[in-house]
């Protein structure tokens, strides 16, 4: 059975997704490689702020490709405000891009820097009325990045996250994920970078405000092993790693990267 589908495989992969996805090839693609020579302070840029429900998270889930935690946004009730944005964008999910070493798997690449990981915080803006008008709009979206990188004093809230993965080891699997408020994530500083792009998966869609954190968190050796230890496959199929679920950086195109820094 031919795979239709997208992935990140030989023959789905980001290198074939604009045969179903035209916008694969816009000139406002995501990921990019960040140049710090390239990059413009902005002191215009104001500072960004979360203020999240631990109450909006519901589940968390194996979609085969990556592992997402969902919320509740039904109404304004976790929502980012501020930096480049305007108004409030609600949180409707987060998930993660990896690799199968440490030494590659995020997908923004800074200064020539692959992180072991890439964390992406889903926003969407309520103005468009729901989440599918808002992929249609260039402020319809806003996804906060984090690196995660491998050291020794791993963030105690990756945890949460991690324990639950031996419940979602294959694809379709779901387990309710409550109680749990994102924020903890968050690096101490506040510094970001931030540009026009798009999804990094299919559609593909230039909807996408990226407010992209300068310092990264760490995570143990093991948490990343546990990351790699999701599967790509259902249940009763042959097994398939689900590792290296990142797309390569696109082209920038004369688009300018701002920083909230000096
Ligand atoms: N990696 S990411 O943060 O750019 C990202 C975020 C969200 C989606 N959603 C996929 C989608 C679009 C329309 C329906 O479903 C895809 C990719
Ligand atoms: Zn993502």
């Amino acid at each position: 059975m031919a795979q239709s589908v997208w992935g990140y495989d030989s023959d789905n992969g980001p290198e074939r997704w604009h045969e179903n996805y035209p916008m694969a090839k816009g000139d406002k693609q995501s990921p990019i490689e960040i140049n710090s020579k390239d990059v413009r302070h902005d002191s215009s840029l104001a500072p960004w702020h979360a203020s999240y429900d631990p109450g909006a998270a519901k589940t968390i889930l194996n979609n085969g490709r990556t592992c997402r935690v969902v919320f509740d946004d039904s109404f304004d009730r976790s929502v980012l405000r501020g930096g480049p944005l305007t108004g409030a964008y609600r949180l409707r999910q987060l998930h993660l891009h990896w690799g199968s070493s440490d030494d590659h798997g995020s997908e923004h690449v800074i200064d020539g820097v692959k992180y072991a990981a890439e964390l992406h915080m889903v926003h969407w803006n309520p103005k468009h009325g729901n989440f599918a008008g808002a992929l249609k709009q260039p402020d319809g979206v806003a996804v906060v990045g984090i690196f995660l990188k491998v050291g020794k004093t791993p963030k105690p809230e990756m945890k949460r996250i991690l324990e639950e993965i031996d419940n979602i080891k294959t694809k379709g699997k779901e387990a309710p994920f409550q109680h749990f408020d994102p924020s903890i994530l968050f690096p101490k500083s506040r510094d970001y970078w931030t540009y026009h792009g798009s999804f990094t998966t299919p559609p593909c869609e230039e909807c996408i405000t990226w407010i992209l954190l300068r310092e990264p968190i760490e995570v143990s050796p093991d948490q990343m092993a546990k990351l790699r230890s999701l599967s790509k496959n259902g249940e009763n199929e042959a097994m398939n790693p689900l590792v290296d679920n990142w797309r390569p950086p696109q082209p920038v195109k004369g688009r300018v990267v701002r920083a909230s820094f000096k």
